[in-house]
């Protein structure tokens, strides 16, 4: 495939998006992936193993929704985790990839699969949420190197869950979304917030 302006802008802003991530050590070595909608048949996301905080447009490829390569080189090994997500949400055009210690941390903490978020001002920066007197569940996978049985029961989630914000993989990351890479970021930016402020109350509690 032809990189495109389109393709070669879209690897730009998630290049600078991947300088911010690492500088807060949420990238730390070759950790993490991003990924930006092209249309709706493709995706632009990096290739594996690149350095996140140091990319450069030719760190990324085309994939198709399937998540096979359409031009050189080797996608993420998580490729799969982004395009399952294209390909079922219209609307979604941005995903980010991040191994924070916050949601390394707690994810191994929980002995449960799921994570509730309640009572947090925060919470707003979630879209459709208006108020702090709700709550947001936030589900926990285990971690596995099958990525494609990890995107079935991924898949098998949104069934009953299709407004869920994110989610995270036990002891690995978290994948988080939104319509652009801004509100992507946004959630990402908030979604940290309130995982900090939940392992603070847990060491404070010790919950
Ligand atoms: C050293 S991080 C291990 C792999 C991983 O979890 C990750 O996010 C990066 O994998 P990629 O193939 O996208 O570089
Ligand atoms: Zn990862």
């Amino acid at each position: 495939m032809k990189q495109t302006k389109q393709f070669f802008d879209l690897a730009i802003a998630l290049a600078a998006i991947g300088e911010d991530l690492h500088r807060r050590g949420w990238v730390p070595a070759t950790s993490g992936n991003f990924s930006q909608r092209l249309d709706e048949h493709s995706a632009i996301v990096t290739a594996s193993g690149r350095h996140k905080g140091r990319l450069a447009p030719t760190d990324f490829l085309a994939v198709d929704l399937n998540g096979q390569p359409l031009s050189d080189g080797k996608p993420s090994a998580e490729t799969l985790l982004h395009t399952q997500l294209y390909a079922r949400f219209a609307d979604i055009g941005a995903v980010l990839h991040c191994h924070s210690p916050s949601v390394t941390v707690l994810s191994r903490q929980i002995s449960g699969n799921t994570l509730r978020l309640e009572g947090y001002e925060l919470l707003k920066a979630f879209n459709g949420i208006d108020t702090h007197d709700t709550f947001v569940d936030i589900p926990i996978f285990e971690n596995t190197q099958d990525i494609a049985a990890l995107a079935d029961e991924v898949d098998t989630y949104f069934n009953s869950h299709p407004n869920t914000p994110a989610y995270l993989i036990r002891g690995h990351g978290v994948y988080c979304w939104g319509e652009d890479l801004d509100s992507c970021m946004r959630n990402l930016e908030a979604l940290d917030f309130l995982l900090q402020c939940d392992l603070q109350e847990r060491m404070l509690t010790r919950k």
